[in-house]
Order: structure tokens, then C-alpha cells, then sequence
């Protein structure tokens, strides 16, 4: 399931996300730093370097305003999260076809995060460069993906993706993973339908006895589904 989250950054958030990486000098480094072996040789951009202070920064910043978005809890019910890492493409740069790897130490915790869903929220509008697509690969094809900044997209990260060249301009973005409570992307995708029914029902003052069936539905098929 690929759900496009509107509106998680403010112009004036991603403008001063923005000038602070710009300002990031010394801080940037090349990408292929948390690359794995199959990553590195198809992987060509720049990243803030990982667990700097920048980083985690506006990386709290990111994940701060994910976790009030209530599109993005119902679509992904995180558990726990990687924190967000920011990188760059610029001059032909991109990022081949990969799979993102499926466990992943947290810097300093000694903790594992399992990568169920991987995010990319986009810091540049569109117009500003050409190319850049993240394109999610399924049994549907591929699904190029190009959203205007401020707004994040949030996929299985047991797909293939890769990033087209950025043939013009600048493709800044933040990008992270997330354990989700629920392991399977097809159980998670028929509890985002299911809540999506339930709050249309609620919108538009539906049979009230019904919606209550559905919610303890939805809970149940959590409690049954979930690990935490
Ligand atoms: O830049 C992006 O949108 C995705 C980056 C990516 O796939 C990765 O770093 O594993
Ligand atoms: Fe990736």
C-alpha cells in the first residue's frame, strides 16, 4: 500500500528545515554511509551525516509532526521509528533499484527497528528540479512518486525502489523507516480501509450501532494482529 500524507510541514517549517540543511556544510557526506551491500554500488547522493546534531534535530522535527498527523498513524501504526536521516541528489545523481534492509540498529540504542513501512517526505517543490521520482516497484508495476514539499509518502519497504537521476535543480528530502505495530503491508492496508469506512461513517452521521461493531471489529482485528 502507497499512501501519499498531504500537509505534514507548513511552508514556513520546510523553509527553515531547509535553510539549516543548506547551511550543513561539513555535515554532508556521502551517501553510501548507511548503503548495505547491495545498496552501495546503486546508491549515488549525499546524506546528513547520521547521528550528527542536525540531524537529529530536524530529524525530531520530522518524526514530531508524523506522529500528530492522523493519516499517517492510521496508514502506518508505527511502533517504533528509525530516526529520519535527510539526504541530496543534484547533478545526475540517484539512487538504483534496492530493498531497503529489514532489521536496522538504532544509532546508540543497541535496539533493532524491523523496516515494515519506509517514508520519504519531500523538502523541494517539484518545479525546482527534474527527475527525482521515487519509484516504488510492486506486482502492479512501478509507481513513480513526486509530491509537492511538505508532504511525505509512506510505502512497504519490502518493495523494490529506486530514485530517477536529478537531471536539473536540487531533490532534498528526509527519508526514514518505521516498525509498524502491524508486520503485514495486507493487514495493514485492510485496517487504513476499514478506519477510513469508520470515520466516513462518523463524517456523515451513519447508523451509530453499526460503527460501534465496526470499531470493536477494527480493535479486535488489531489485538489480534498487532505485536508491540
Ligand atoms: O530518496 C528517497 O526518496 C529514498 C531513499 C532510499 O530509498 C534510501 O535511502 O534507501
Ligand atoms: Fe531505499
Amino acid at each position: 500500500m502507497i499512501v501519499s500524507i498531504p500537509d505534514v510541514l507548513d511552508s514556513e517549517t520546510v523553509a527553515a528545515v531547509r535553510a539549516r540543511l543548506e547551511q550543513g556544510g561539513g555535515a554532508w557526506v556521502d551517501g553510501r554511509a548507511t548503503a548495505g551491500y547491495t545498496g552501495a554500488p546503486v546508491k549515488d547522493n549525499q546524506q546528513i551525516a547520521e547521528g550528527s546534531q542536525l540531524a537529529r534535530e530536524l530529524g525530531d522535527l520530522v518524526l514530531g509532526a508524523l506522529e500528530r498527523n492522523p493519516l499517517f498513524i492510521s496508514a502506518v501504526l508505527p511502533n517504533r521509528a528509525y530516526p529520519p536521516l535527510f539526504n541530496r541528489y543534484t547533478g545526475g545523481q540517484h539512487f538504483g533499484s534496492h530493498v531497503d534492509g529489514a532489521i536496522r540498529l538504532m544509532p546508540g540504542h543497541g535496539l533493532r527497528v524491523r523496516t515494515d513501512v519506509s517514508v520519504t517526505m519531500f523538502l523541494t517543490h517539484p518545479e525546482e528540479y527534474e527527475g527525482g521520482e521515487l519509484v516504488v516497484e510492486d506486482t502492479y508495476g512501478e509507481h513513480p512518486v513526486k509530491l509537492p514539499a511538505g508532504h511525505a509518502v509512506v510505502y512497504p519497504a519490502t518493495s523494490l525502489h529506486h530514485v530517477r537521476p536529478v537531471t536539473r535543480g536540487t531533490r532534498l528530502a528526509s527519508f526514514f523507516w518505521v516498525q509498524s505495530l502491524v508486520r503485514s503491508d495486507e493487514q495493514r492496508a485492510l485496517l487504513f480501509e476499514m478506519d477510513n469506512a469508520i470515520q466516513r461513517l462518523g463524517a456523515t452521521g451513519g447508523d451509530v450501532q453499526a460503527r460501534r461493531s465496526l470499531v470493536a471489529c477494527y480493535h479486535n482485528l488489531l489485538r489480534i494482529w498487532s505485536d508491540t
